[in-house]
């Protein structure tokens, strides 16, 4: 049995690792931290969990205790691990942090995004991005994993086959995503509110979001150089779900892209890529750890349309963290993952 600590509890990604925990059957949650909701038994604040976890309370945040884990997930704001995760990897627990903390190689690019110095620069060298389907060696010997953000996820597993064959002009690519509302997490924010965000959709952070540069590093590092990329997120009326439109103009019009892409992914067991001609849905993925993608070359040209979709609590977030932490402990990678999405 892994035994499993979280930090950060009784947020979105917190209550989704819960969730997907409850149905493994090789890990178990020892220490689950809130510094508001103390003392509170989990399935006293979410209903869903009745049954599955006993009397197992929040706690405030305590190295000692999280030190005696096996692993210990952060579903904190960015900068919490920063505090924390030396101290648990001197005590030998192993870490997957799904903030953006250990996400960027650049210490300085970081504090320039993010508005604050890096607390824990030291880590970085060691720090493995958690994308298995591009980092599944390295993730299994780390002892530090940076789970990817949402949109990032859906854009990089998107663009990847182009970019690692080269196929594509990758100075002027361009993501224009969507997310849905639980994206932004469960504190209370005006912007969140139903009256702000139903029957209505809007772009950000246009002129730069914090994912921009951690997006053009997995790409840079798939192409072999840095690449150029515009990316424009969007609030959705929807609770879960990324979508993300991915652009590129192809340098050779002969390659079958269909074929490209299934023989990119045909091993990988939480990436689907649909019939030629498709157009996957969010409610596809609702739930499950799955991106499901497409790819088109509307009227035959050379442009390259590629849709993305994945749940971002999901292979967005508490899902891949939770795939990484199979592969960190020897499992199988699909332990506790396999349900499938809600329809409708
Ligand atoms: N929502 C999403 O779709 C995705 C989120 N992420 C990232 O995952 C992380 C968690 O996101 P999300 O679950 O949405 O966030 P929430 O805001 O929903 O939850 C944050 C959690 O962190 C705890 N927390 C807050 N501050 C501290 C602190 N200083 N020390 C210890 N615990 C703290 C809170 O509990 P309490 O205050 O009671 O201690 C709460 O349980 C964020 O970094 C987010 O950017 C990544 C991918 C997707
Ligand atoms: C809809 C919405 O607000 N989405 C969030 C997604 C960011 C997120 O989850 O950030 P990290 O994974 O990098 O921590 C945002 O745009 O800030």
């Amino acid at each position: 049995m892994v035994k499993v600590g979280i930090v950060g509890g009784t947020g979105y990604t917190g209550v989704e690792l819960l969730r997907l925990l409850a149905q493994h059957p090789l890990a178990e949650v020892a220490v689950i931290t809130s510094r508001s909701e103390n003392g509170l038994k989990v399935e006293d604040l979410y209903p869903n969990l009745r049954g599955h976890y006993g009397d197992l309370a929040f706690s405030v945040p305590d190295t000692a205790l999280l030190g005696s884990c096996d692993v210990v997930f952060f579903a904190t704001p960015h900068g919490v691990a920063h505090g924390l995760a030396g101290e648990l990897l001197a005590a030998g627990t192993r870490v997957i942090d799904l903030s953006a903390d250990f996400r960027l190689k650049d210490a300085d690019e970081w504090a320039r995004w993010y508005g604050q110095p890096h607390g824990a620069p030291q880590l970085l060298p060691e720090a493995v991005y958690g994308l298995p389907e591009v980092n599944r060696e390295q993730i299994r010997a780390a002892r530090l994993v940076a789970a990817p953000g949402c949109y990032p996820t859906a854009t990089q597993l998107g663009f990847l086959p182009l970019l690692e064959n080269g196929l594509v002009d990758d100075s002027r690519l361009i993501a224009d995503c969507k997310s849905g509302v639980s994206g932004a997490g469960r504190s209370a924010k005006i912007g969140s509110l139903l009256t702000e965000t139903s029957e209505s959709m809007m772009a950000y952070s246009v002129k730069g979001h914090r994912h921009l540069p951690e997006i053009i590093q997995g790409l840079g590092y798939a192409a072999g150089h840095a690449v150029g990329l515009t990316f424009v997120p969007h609030l959705t009326p929807m609770i879960r779900g990324i979508h993300a439109t991915l652009y590129a103009t192809l340098l050779d019009a002969s390659v079958d892209l269909q074929a490209l892409y299934e023989a990119r992914y045909a091993s990988e067991p939480f990436v689907d890529v649909m019939p030629a001609g498709s157009h996957p849905q969010t409610r596809s993925v609702r739930g499950a750890n799955v991106c499901r993608i497409a790819v088109h070359r509307p009227q035959g040209s050379d442009q390259v349309v590629v849709l993305s979709v994945i749940d971002n609590l999901v292979k967005g977030a508490s899902g891949q963290a939770l795939q990484s932490m199979n592969i960190m402990f020897g499992l199988d990678e699909r332990t506790g993952l396999n349900n499938v999405a809600l329809m409708p």
